[in-house]
């Protein structure tokens, strides 16, 4: 079952790398491929450098010894030792030093970009997606898996690069200088003790990315529970259910809890049996080297020179536990980052769509079908037409599909059959980009951004001037409002807008709406009850934004279509009737009694208001009574 896991996750590995190489050596930029190739260079100088370190211990201690052994530089007895000794402890240290800190600062570029333009690629990915995948995706685990994504991104650019190739050259090197100097018997042991210092690491290292995956898996649903517990701070409130969200927190990190603990542990044993495995091995050959030397076959400056080389090797070899660790958590880090890149976008663009063009503006539903759920239709055969420059109201009861329609126009979904057109253009032919330029929207809960009610209002049209955003808030009976507001235009919203109101949200939205000025306008009418007097303006704002152009109004206060060209009753997916006002009304059917209906509980809301301010006057009245 472990072997089964770790060959499926060796060609997902393969596979990640593959797809990370373009970031690495990316085509169009041949600075940074420059900069990969000398920071190689560099590397690849370090090791040699390193490598003449063992020899100079050799020479040193065979001078210290005495007497004639072998191929040493030609320098006086009484100088030889000195200047090994420094070479090998300053000189190399220095320049080895210096080579690796050039090789790091030429690559941490490389490094930078790679997670720069993954961050972006996933990010204008995600904004790609559709509407479907970000009403089921979690905000809180997505931002997670980003984070740790581009982390691991950086992770891998320097480890599979810096240290993995060295390290490889590094033995490479060892075992020829052994074959050559001392035989293949010392590259045997070597190579052995490599192979199975490599083989526990990898896996044990597999084993620990099971367990980094389960502590992955709870952090990420720890904090999506945070997240969301958090942004519903004021439903926690109402329902008083502090104490349930905190254990149900609390909970989540109680299992990452126990993945964290269980990942120290198991690095306790990884780094145990390396030490034993290179023990062994390190014992094994100094016994060879330490016989030869009471052979007489090998000096002690011989038996100096085998252990500086393994001790040597340990060092890179450490590396190997440490980069593949790196490497393997980086790219099960990364693993859920590709797989968000792997999200395929529902609505996609034909091949070749062109701009929609919109003379004047018509909009037309041909027997529209459509479905969220194949199990479960949510349009059956809807068909109307806007003609340029008027209103159609859309009513229903909730859950009629009215919003569905406002999705449709937007191409947020295709229609399963039929079509939706503008100016005779199938939103399908056209570019999703193009054809969201030309409509407006005004929805019906507007989230605004954390940022200044300025910064909100201009999203409309970003490059609009202060006064231009300024005109467009007092066209959407908002500027007085936010003049009186402390710090005006510049005040900040708050997280979601949550400073403002509903009513005051709707008119940021309806300003933004005014500054992008499109032909075809959406309005989605705010289901909460808003008072008489911010109902009004509203209205009055959206009269004058609809005015000449072509105009959808999904309406629940039916006092607000009364003088649309025409009203479309919805029901159940299908339109149930359709006229103006007065027809409706003459009809006396759904219409008439949903009109009927709204109208008493408006006289039944008008009624308690007279009674209120009657009671408010009473109470006045009585107390200036007894004042008198
Ligand atoms: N993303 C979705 N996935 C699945 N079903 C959905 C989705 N969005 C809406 N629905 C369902 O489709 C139906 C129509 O929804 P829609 O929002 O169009 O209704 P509506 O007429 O605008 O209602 P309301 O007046 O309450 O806003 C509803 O039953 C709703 O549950």
């Amino acid at each position: 079952m472990a072997n089964k896991t770790v060959s499926a996750d060796s060609g997902f590995t393969l596979n990640t790398l593959l797809n990370l190489w373009p970031y690495m050596w990316p085509a169009d930029r041949a600075d940074l491929k420059a900069r990969v190739v000398w920071a190689t260079v560099y590397l690849v100088a370090a090791k040699f450098i390193l490598i003449a370190v063992p020899y100079f211990f050799k020479w040193a201690t065979n001078a210290l010894a005495g007497g004639d052994h072998g191929l040493t530089p030609p320098l006086p007895d009484f100088l030889l030792a000195p200047v090994m000794l420094v070479l090998a402890y300053n000189v190399v240290k220095i320049v080895q030093l210096g080579f690796n800190q050039l090789r790091d600062a030429l690559f941490a570029r490389v490094g930078q970009y790679a997670v720069r333009q993954l961050a972006y690629k996933t990010f204008v990915h995600m904004h790609s997606l559709s509407l479907r995948f970000h009403l089921e995706r979690r905000t809180g685990g997505l931002s997670r898996i980003i984070e740790r994504g581009t982390k691991g991104i950086e992770t891998i650019v320097r480890f599979t690069i810096l240290n993995t190739v060295p390290t490889v050259l590094e033995f490479a090197l060892t075992a020829i200088i052994f074959a050559v100097a001392y035989g293949w018997l010392y590259v045997l042991v070597v190579a052995v003790t490599v192979a199975l210092y490599t083989w526990f690491t990898v896996w044990a290292s597999d084993w620990r990315i099971g367990i980094r995956r389960d502590m992955n898996n709870s952090d990420t649903d720890a904090n999506t529970k945070a997240i969301d517990s958090l942004l519903n701070f004021e439903t926690v409130k109402y329902f008083n259910n502090e104490r349930m969200e905190a254990e149900r927190f609390d909970r989540s990190m109680a299992r990452y809890e126990t993945a964290a603990t269980r990942i120290w542990t198991s690095l306790g044993w990884l780094n145990f049996g390396q030490g034993v495995i290179f023990g062994a091995g390190m014992a094994i050959a100094m016994w060879m080297s330490a016989r030869e030397v009471m052979a007489g076959t090998q000096t002690i400056g011989d038996f100096v020179f085998i252990n500086a080389m393994l001790m040597q090797l340990s060092v890179p070899l450490n590396f190997i536990g440490f980069i593949y660790r790196e490497i393997r958590q980086g790219l099960t880090d990364i693993e859920q980052m590709f797989d968000l890149l792997d999200v395929e976008q529902e609505v996609v663009d034909k091949p070749d769509a062109g701009r929609l063009l919109v003379a004047d503006g018509k909009v037309e539903f041909r027997d529209v079908h459509f479905a969220y759920d194949p199990a479960r239709p949510i349009l059956k055969g809807v068909s109307f037409e806007v003609p340029a420059g008027r209103t159609v109201a859309i009513v229903g009861p909730s859950g009629a599909g009215k919003s569905t329609i406002s999705r449709l126009l937007f191409r947020f979904y295709d229609v399963q059959s039929g079509s939706i057109l503008i100016d005779g253009q199938d939103v399908r032919d056209v570019t999703q980009e193009s054809l969201r330029a030309e409509i407006g929207m005004v929805p019906q809960d507007t989230v605004l951004f954390n940022d200044t009610i300025a910064y909100n209002i201009r999203y409309g049209r970003p490059d609009a001037t202060d006064e231009e955003v300024r005109r467009a808030a007092e066209l959407a009976q908002i500027g007085g409002f936010i003049e009186h507001l402390p710090g005006g235009y510049k005040a900040m919203v708050g997280e979601r807008g949550l400073k403002l109101s509903g009513g005051e949200k709707q008119r940021v939205a309806i300003a933004r709406t005014i500054l992008k000025a499109p032909p075809i306008l959406m309005l989605d009418e705010a289901t909460s009850a808003l008072d008489t007097h911010t109902e009004q303006e509203i209205q009055a704002a959206l009269d004058l934004v609809s005015r000449g152009r072509t105009t959808i109004v999904i309406a629940h206060r039916l006092s607000t279509v009364i003088s649309a060209d025409e009203i479309i009753v919805l029901k159940e997916g299908q339109i149930a009737e359709r006229g103006t006002h007065a027809s409706l009304l003459r009809r006396d059917g759904l219409y008439a009694s949903m009109w009927a209906r709204q109208r008493e509980a408006t006289e039944a809301e008008e009624r308690l208001r007279i009674a209120r301010e009657a009671d408010e006057m009473g109470v006045v009245v009585r107390r200036r009574t007894e004042e008198v």
